[in-house]
C-alpha cells in the first residue's frame, strides 16, 4: 500500500500528516497482523465473548435465538430431501397426473417446511433484535467504565488516547456482531444441510460446492482487510476532520469564527481535507471492485466445472436424473449458503477486529487503572508531607517537579505561584493523588501515598481547578456533583451559594434549584464566566463542608474571571476555608491574594527556590518572590516603582491574570 498523500489543510493546520501511527513500520504490523489465517484464529475467542455478553444481557433470548436458527437448518435439510421426493415422484413411472398426484404430500410437505423456516426466521430476528441493543450497552459500560478508571497519565497519554479512539469502534461492532454470528450460524447450518443432502446423493459432489465458494470467500476476506487497514490509518484524519466541524458549530468558538472571520477559512480546509479522505474511499471502492471481479471469475469457472461433472456423471450413467436434478438444487442452495457463510464469516471477521480493538483498549485499562487496594487513610492526618518529589510527563524529557519538599499542615493557608510553567498545576495534580511521583515520596500524616486506598485520597482532596467543569445539569446538581452520595438539604446548598457570593444568582435560576444551567438545552440558563467561577466555588465549599476528616483543598487560579471586589472577597473566603482540620492549597498568579498565606512556596522550572512568609520573602533583595510582587504592584498602581525589579522571564502577569 502506498503511503497516503496528505492534503495542504493538513499540513497547514496540523504540520504533517495524521495517521494511525507516523511509523509506517506500525502500520504494515498491523497489517499483517490481519492476515487471513490470525484473523480465523482469534475469531472463535471473540465470538465466545460476544456469546457470553449476549448470555450475561439475555439469557432467555439467546438460548431461543440458538434453538431457531438451528430449526431453520433442519427445516433446510427437510426442504431438500423433501425436493428429491418430489423429484423422484415427478420423474418416476406412471402418466403426468398420476406423478403429480405421487408428488403431493412431498409439495405439502415442503410447503410446511417453509412455512415453519419463515416463522423460525422471523422468531431469530426478533431475538436478535432485542439482544442487539443489551449487548451494545454492556460493550459500551465496559468502555466507558475502563476510559473512567484509568490513571489521569493515560488519558494524558496519547498512544493511550488513539487506542480509546480507536476501540470506540468497537463499541458499534460489538452490536453488530450479534447479527453477524447469527448470520454466520445460519450459514454454517444451512451449509452443513446442503451439504449432508448432496453427500446423501454423490460424495463426489461435495468437493465441488467448495471450489465454488472459495475465491469468494478469499475475495471478501481481502475486500475486509483493506477497509480495516484504511479505517485504522485514517481514523485520526477523521478526528481531526471532526474536529474542524465542531469548531464551527460550538459555541465556544463562535465568536472568533465570526468576528475573525475564521470561518470561511476553516470551511475550505474542511472541504480540503474530506477530499482527500474521498480519494482513500475512491481507491478502497477500485479495490474491492477488482478483488470481487477476480473472486466471481474464479467462482463463475468452478461452477462451470460442477455442471460439467454432473453432465458427465448423467451421460455416462453414474446418476439418475432425479438424483442429478436435486444435485443441482443442492448445489445451488449449497454455493448460495456457503457464499453468504463466507460473507457472514467475512462481516464476522471484520466487526470481531474492531471487538479486539474493544478488548484490547479494555485490557488495557485495566493495566493502567488507578490502584484499587490499599490501606484506609487515618481520620487525623496532621500534616501531609513532600519529600523529593520529582515527577515527567511521560512524552517529555525534562522533569516538570524537581526533588521538591515541603510540608501542608492542616489549619494552615499554603500559596504556590510561579512563572507558566514552572510546574503549580502538576504539583497540585501529585496532591491530589491524581499521579504518583517518579520518585521522592508524599506522606498524608504517616502514611505512604502509594499504600493508602486512593479512593481515601481523593475523598480528602477537593479541587477547583482553572477548567473547572461547567456542568450542563440543573443548579442544584452543579453544586451537589460535588458529593454526589451525599445527601444535601436545600439550606446546605444555599449555605454554599453563599459563600460563593452567588446567592445573588438566585433570579437568574427561573426554577429555583431545578433550573438547567449552561445553554446545551432548551431553556438552559446561561451563566458568564465569573457567574460560573461563583457556582464552580459554591461546589468546592460542598464538598469540602461535607468531609470532616482532615483534608486539602486545592484552589488553582479561582478568581481569574472575577471582577476586582468579587476577587478580594472570593481570596478571603477561600482562605477563611482553612481550619483545625483542613488545609487551603491556593495557586495564583494574582500577588494580591497571596500575602496572607501562611506559607508561601515559589516554583522555578520545577524547582522549589523560595519558601516563607509573604514578609520574610519580600525581605529578600533578590528574590524571584520579592521581583514577582513589585512588578504586579507596579502594574497595580500604574505608576513606575523604582523598587522594582524586573520579573524573571515569564513572570510578567499575561493580560488576563494581570491585578485590578
Ligand atoms: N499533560 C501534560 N503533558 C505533558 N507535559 C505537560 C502536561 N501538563 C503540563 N506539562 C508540562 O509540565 C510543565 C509544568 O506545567 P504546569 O502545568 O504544572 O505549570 P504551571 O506552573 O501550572 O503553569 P501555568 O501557570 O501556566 O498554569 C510545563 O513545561 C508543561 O509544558
Amino acid at each position: 500500500m502506498t503511503e497516503p498523500t496528505v492534503s495542504a489543510a493538513e499540513e497547514e493546520l496540523f504540520g504533517g500528516a495524521l495517521r494511525y501511527d507516523t511509523a509506517w513500520s506500525e502500520h504494515e504490523r498491523s497489517r499483517v497482523e490481519v492476515t487471513l489465517l490470525s484473523a480465523l484464529r482469534s475469531m472463535p475467542r471473540l465470538v465466545g465473548a460476544t456469546v457470553r455478553r449476549a448470555w450475561r444481557a439475555d439469557r432467555s433470548g439467546l438460548v431461543v435465538l440458538g434453538i431457531a436458527e438451528i430449526g431453520q437448518g433442519i427445516a433446510a435439510a427437510a426442504g431438500l430431501l423433501i425436493v428429491n421426493a418430489v423429484m423422484h415422484a415427478l420423474l418416476g413411472s406412471g402418466n403426468a397426473s398420476e406423478r403429480l398426484h405421487q408428488a403431493l404430500p412431498a409439495i405439502v410437505a415442503g410447503a410446511c417446511a417453509a412455512v415453519v423456516r419463515s416463522l423460525l426466521a422471523g422468531l431469530s430476528t426478533s431475538r436478535a433484535g432485542r439482544l442487539e441493543p443489551l449487548v451494545e450497552r454492556i460493550a459500551t459500560v465496559q468502555y466507558l467504565t475502563a476510559a473512567a478508571e484509568v490513571e489521569l497519565e493515560a488519558i494524558e497519554d496519547p498512544q493511550f488516547k488513539r487506542l480509546m479512539d480507536v476501540a470506540q469502534f468497537g463499541v458499534d461492532a460489538s452490536r453488530r456482531m450479534i447479527s453477524a454470528c447469527v448470520a454466520a450460524l445460519n450459514g454454517v447450518i444451512s451449509l452443513v444441510s446442503a451439504a449432508g443432502v448432496l453427500s446423501v446423493l454423490d460424495v463426489r459432489l461435495l468437493p465441488m460446492l467448495l471450489l465454488i465458494a472459495a475465491p469468494r470467500g478469499w475475495g471478501a476476506m481481502r475486500v475486509a482487510q483493506e477497509r480495516y487497514v484504511s479505517r485504522l490509518t485514517w481514523v485520526e484524519h477523521v478526528r481531526a476532520s471532526r474536529l474542524i466541524g465542531n469548531l464551527l458549530t460550538e459555541r465556544t468558538a463562535a465568536q472568533e469564527v465570526r468576528v475573525h472571520q475564521v470561518g470561511p477559512y476553516l470551511l475550505a480546509k474542511y472541504e480540503e481535507m474530506a477530499a482527500t479522505a474521498e480519494s482513500e474511499q475512491r481507491r478502497l471502492a477500485t479495490r474491492k471492485a477488482m478483488i470481487e471481479l477476480v473472486a466471481a471469475g474464479l467462482s463463475g469457472l468452478a461452477t462451470a466445472l460442477t455442471y460439467a461433472a454432473v453432465y458427465g456423471m448423467i451421460t455416462a450413467g453414474w446418476m439418475s436424473l432425479a438424483v442429478a436434478g436435486t444435485a443441482v438444487v443442492a448445489i445451488r442452495s449449497g454455493s448460495a449458503s456457503l457464499g453468504s457463510l463466507v460473507m457472514n464469516l467475512n462481516q464476522l471477521n471484520e466487526e470481531a477486529l474492531y471487538v479486539r480493538d474493544h478488548e484490547t483498549f479494555v485490557t488495557g485499562a485495566a493495566l493502567r487503572a488507578l490502584p484499587s487496594g490499599g490501606e484506609p487513610l487515618a481520620h487525623r492526618l496532621g500534616a501531609v508531607e513532600l519529600e523529593k518529589v520529582s515527577y515527567r510527563y511521560p512524552d517529555r524529557d525534562h522533569s516538570a517537579l524537581h526533588e521538591v519538599s515541603l510540608r501542608l499542615e492542616m489549619g494552615q493557608v499554603i500559596a504556590v505561584v510561579g512563572e507558566n510553567g514552572s510546574g503549580k498545576s502538576t504539583l497540585m495534580k501529585v496532591l491530589s493523588g491524581l499521579v504518583s511521583p517518579e520518585a521522592g515520596t508524599v506522606r498524608f500524616g504517616l502514611q505512604d501515598l502509594s499504600d493508602v486506598h486512593r479512593r481515601d485520597i481523593f475523598a480528602r482532596v477537593a479541587v477547583l481547578t482553572q477548567d473547572f467543569q461547567r456542568w450542563p445539569l440543573t443548579a442544584a446538581m452543579n453544586l451537589r456533583i460535588g458529593r454526589p452520595e451525599h445527601r444535601h438539604t436545600e439550606d446546605g446548598l444555599m449555605q454554599s451559594l453563599r459563600h460563593a457570593d452567588a446567592d445573588r444568582l438566585w433570579e437568574k435560576f427561573p426554577s429555583g434549584w431545578q433550573s438547567l444551567l449552561g445553554r446545551m438545552f432548551r431553556g438552559a440558563a446561561d451563566l458568564s464566566g465569573g457567574e460560573w467561577q461563583r457556582i464552580g466555588l459554591a461546589r468546592t465549599h460542598r464538598r469540602t463542608v461535607t468531609q470532616d476528616a482532615d483534608s486539602i483543598l486545592i484552589v488553582d487560579e479561582p478568581t481569574s474571571a472575577l471582577d476586582p471586589e468579587t476577587e478580594i472577597e472570593a481570596f478571603r473566603r477561600v482562605r477563611a476555608l482553612a481550619s483545625p482540620h483542613r488545609v487551603v492549597v491556593l495557586v495564583t498568579h494574582r500577588m494580591s491574594g497571596v500575602r496572607h498565606a501562611d506559607v508561601i512556596h515559589v516554583l522555578h522550572q520545577g524547582r522549589l527556590v523560595e519558601s516563607g512568609s509573604h514578609t520574610t520573602l519580600m525581605d529578600r533583595p533578590d528574590g524571584r518572590y520579592r521581583a514577582m510582587f513589585l512588578a504586579q504592584a507596579a502594574e497595580y498602581t500604574n505608576a513606575p516603582n523604582d523598587d522594582c525589579v524586573p520579573g524573571p522571564r515569564g513572570t510578567a502577569p499575561s493580560s488576563h491574570k494581570q491585578p485590578q
